[in-house]
């Protein structure tokens, strides 16, 4: 029989690190981060309201089997974001209210999960947040085998044991945790930027002075005219 294997240790990332990167947002982060890292869009946020950040601790289970989440419990920490993957497409409702309470029994902030979630009002009550690609009362099996903290693939992302993970109503980011001092320290120079940016949009700058844009559409051979010439090739 082949061996599957539960890692305990996880490199970390450290907590002031991770808060900068969930204030930032994962709009912002991943700008910063050079437009990479995000989860595919068929992975949305199931409550609004919600922004975490926290360490990876990474699952693939079996499409309709939730047995290795219940095994990954156990090696999860205070901080931690739980991300699910199946090893072949799944909608299946393996996760519900029972095991988020377990979660939350171990300080985990949310999960994030590339399949489906149930009790989805549950979950909103408790104010548990998840990141899922369905919601779908489908249940599911606890019979075969799989791993926690190894890399997987969510909605076509990488995800590493340890990466920060940053949710919120825009989707979902994963970084390096080695990335992510200067992943937060360009964020927030994109932040100062974009405050100041804000005030001369609100008092009328228009976005094509603001950023220089006249020359490039006139470069482009975009012409500001009163009225469609009448033959307008
Ligand atoms: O128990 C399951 O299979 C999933 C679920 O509904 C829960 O965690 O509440
Ligand atoms: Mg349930």
């Amino acid at each position: 029989m082949a061996t599957h294997y539960v890692v305990r240790s996880v490199d970390r990332a450290e907590p002031d690190v991770i808060a900068a990167l969930r204030e930032a947002g994962v709009a912002t982060a991943h700008e910063a981060a050079g437009r990479v890292g995000l989860l595919g869009p068929a992975i949305q946020a199931r409550q609004t309201g919600h922004a975490i950040a926290g360490s990876a601790i990474t699952v693939s289970c079996h499409p309709g089997d939730n047995l290795m989440i219940h095994a990954a419990v156990e090696v999860c920490r205070p901080g931690d974001v739980l991300v699910v993957t199946t090893t072949s497409p799944s909608t299946d409702g393996m996760f519900g209210d029972l095991l988020a309470t377990s979660l939350r029994a171990r300080g985990v902030l949310g999960l994030v999960i590339d399949a489906g979630v149930r009790d989805i009002a549950t979950l909103r009550e408790m104010g548990f947040p998840v990141w899922s690609r369905a919601v779908h009362a489908q249940g599911t099996v606890k019979a075969s085998p799989g791993s926690v903290n190894v890399p997987v693939v969510a909605a076509g992302q990488l995800v590493r044991p340890g990466d920060i993970v940053v949710a919120d109503e825009d989707g979902v980011l994963a970084l390096p945790a080695a990335r992510g001092r200067a992943v937060a320290g360009a964020a927030a120079e994109r932040l100062a930027n974009e405050a100041g940016k804000r005030e001369r949009l609100a008092a009328g700058t228009l976005g094509v002075d603001l950023y220089n844009l006249r020359p490039l559409l006139d470069e482009l051979g975009v012409r500001y005219v009163d009225r469609l010439p009448e033959d307008p090739a």
